[in-house]
């Protein structure tokens, strides 16, 4: 399989993660984590992940050589003790005769001096030593995925899951949306996505996985490392988390008929006991008695169903959108926006959106500019950050998954090329306008709901711009999933080189609440994008400013 079709594929990401992950365990001894950028958070851009191939390649020819020469020891440390046996054979025969011979006596002792020394250095895993210095030295220049990126690569699955409403048996066959995509999760595999889950304090999620990793256990019992008694302790867990103790008691016992003597869940299996007895009491009482436990299980099953429920998820997995009588009023058009250059080459103009205006110029991104643009930005993609609110300051967040760079106009005329047409397209100066932002997203990689613009509580936003707000938004998508505006129920499904434009702002300067907006986890492929955020400043007489029209057409 190439690395292009692997990355499309988010379970064998994850995979390859946990794989690599599993590899840290090997080493772990002597492997530190100290450099910068072995934490880039590979997980966050389809990209970097691509690097981790060529880790796997160079920990996968260690092993071998490692294998190998551990095998060529072995041989020699198999004669040698065959040599011991047969010697003892022929001495236990007659030893006062055997060692009559001077020449036997020499060599049992030297077989248990100088050869004895020789075997027992061959015994010591000094192969590991050198093992791990080499590695030490690779580890400067090949990328290592970190517990951010397993625990990362793990939500992204559980996200997938959750938001195209993915079973988890059929996710676990390799299956997305009903097509086969990768190999199967095996029952370790369930088992390291459940627990975690469990880290994440995700019950939920870990009940699932376990579950899951049970049912395989049945079928896979040679092959598993994880114990089913392991798999039990933490289903049992989690339930009872999620409310359930009943189960969780009777997974408990199941456990301890497998393993009698484990402590923990002994303990559990008490309190687990004990709280049945009180709440049998308290419903005898005073009926339901709507305990800490249950309000936790209820908040986790509420947030759930309610973020299941919502718009934003509906409209990624294209269960929803815009009304037939809605559709019938959108036009497209040639259009010159007396622009003389586009008197000559008119643009192709599609309405997406009537109120507020959401414009879609299809393929008006070549397919070369798209590859220098990528590969301009691949090298500098960091982790994409937002505003906290409170603070003021950039940071990393769970709800904006990808990687991003910047480029400037003058680092390559195709930069510069684009940005115009974005001025041809917008009738806006770009002047004001900040850098070309390029996005590549990661394992299920997203951007929950959001305003481009800054709000009026966030007040420093764009201060250190000078140009006042993000008046609009001009949005290239080259290739991957659905940017959502759930309050106006519209899904743009990318095309590779199309382009989307709308106002944030009303023409009286206020923010226009409607165009919340966001970008659906990506289910399969490596989603790239590209902004342009032109700012108010140097648009006054394209756009005047105008207080009464805040409803109007293109406001
Ligand atoms: O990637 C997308 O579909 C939308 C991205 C976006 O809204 C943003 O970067 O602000
Ligand atoms: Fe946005």
């Amino acid at each position: 399989m190439s690395p292009e079709l692997i990355f499309k594929d988010p379970i064998l990401v994850n995979l390859l993660v946990m794989n690599i992950w599993n590899w840290k365990f090997t080493f772990f001894l002597l492997y530190t984590y100290c450099s910068r950028w072995i934490r880039s958070e590979l997980y966050t851009a389809i990209v970097d992940l691509e690097e981790l191939l060529k880790t796997e390649a160079i920990l996968a020819e260690t092993l071998q050589n490692y294998i190998s020469q551990q095998e060529t020891k072995l041989v020699i440390l198999k004669k040698q003790a065959a040599h011991y046996i047969s010697e003892l054979e022929k001495a236990s025969k007659d030893p006062t005769d055997y060692l009559a011979n001077p020449i036997n006596a020499y060599l049992l002792v030297k077989r248990l001096t100088s050869e004895w020394k020789n075997t027992e250095n061959l015994m010591k895993n000094d192969l590991y030593e050198e093992i791990s210095n080499n590695l030490t030295a690779l580890r400067e220049n090949i990328k290592f995925p970190t517990d951010e990126d397993l625990s990362g690569a793990a939500i992204a699955l559980t996200r997938l899951q959750d938001t195209y409403n993915l079973d988890t048996e059929s996710l676990a066959r390799g299956e997305l949306n009903g097509v086969q995509y990768s190999t199967k999760l095996s029952s370790d595999d369930c088992f390291e996505l459940g627990r975690q889950s469990y880290n994440n304090k995700d019950f939920y999620h870990t009940v699932l996985w376990m579950q899951e990793a049970l049912r395989k256990h049945e079928t896979e019992q040679n092959e598993t490392i994880i114990s089913k008694w392991e798999i039990l302790e933490y289903l049992a867990y989690s339930l009872y988390m999620l409310g359930n103790v009943h189960k969780a008691a009777e997974l408990t016992e199941e456990l301890l008929i497998i393993f009698p003597d484990h402590e923990r869940a002994k303990g559990n299996l008490e309190y687990y006991k004990t709280h049945l007895q009180k709440n049998r009491h308290h419903e005898k009482k005073k009926g339901d008695d709507g305990e800490d436990d249950k309000e936790k299980v209820t908040d986790q099953l509420d947030s759930f169903t309610l973020e299941k429920r919502s718009k934003y998820e509906m409209l990624c997995r294209g269960e929803t959108g815009m009304t037939v009588r809605e559709i019938s009023k959108l036009k497209c058009r040639y259009t010159h926006k007396n622009n003389p250059f586009l008197l000559i080459a008119p643009l192709k103009e599609e309405d997406a959106y009537l109120n507020p205006r959401i414009l879609l110029y299809r393929k008006i991104i070549y397919p070369n500019e798209i590859e220098i643009i990528k590969n301009k930005a691949k090298p500098r993609l960091q982790r994409a950050t937002v505003q906290n609110h409170q603070t003021g300051e950039q940071e990393p967040a769970h709800y904006r998954i990808s990687k991003s760079a910047w480029l400037k106009d003058t680092e390559d005329p195709v930069i510069a090329n684009v940005r115009r047409r974005v001025e041809d397209m917008t009738s806006l100066t770009v002047t004001t306008a900040e850098e070309l932002q390029v996005v590549n997203y990661g394992i299920g990689g997203h951007y929950e709901p959001h305003f481009d613009f800054a709000r009026e509580e966030e007040k420093n936003a764009f201060k250190s711009l000078g140009t006042g707000n993000r008046i609009a938004t001009m949005s290239d998508v080259a290739q991957g999933g659905a940017t959502v505006f759930p309050l106006l129920d519209v899904a743009l499904w990318p095309e590779r080189g199309s382009a989307a434009f709308w106002f944030n702002l009303h023409t009286s300067g206020m923010g226009n609440y409607l165009t919340r907006h966001a970008a659906c986890p990506v289910l399969q492929g490596s989603k790239w994008v590209s902004n342009v955020w032109l700012h108010e400043y140097g648009q006054e007489f394209v756009r005047p400013c105008r207080l009464e029209d805040a409803n109007t057409l293109n406001s």
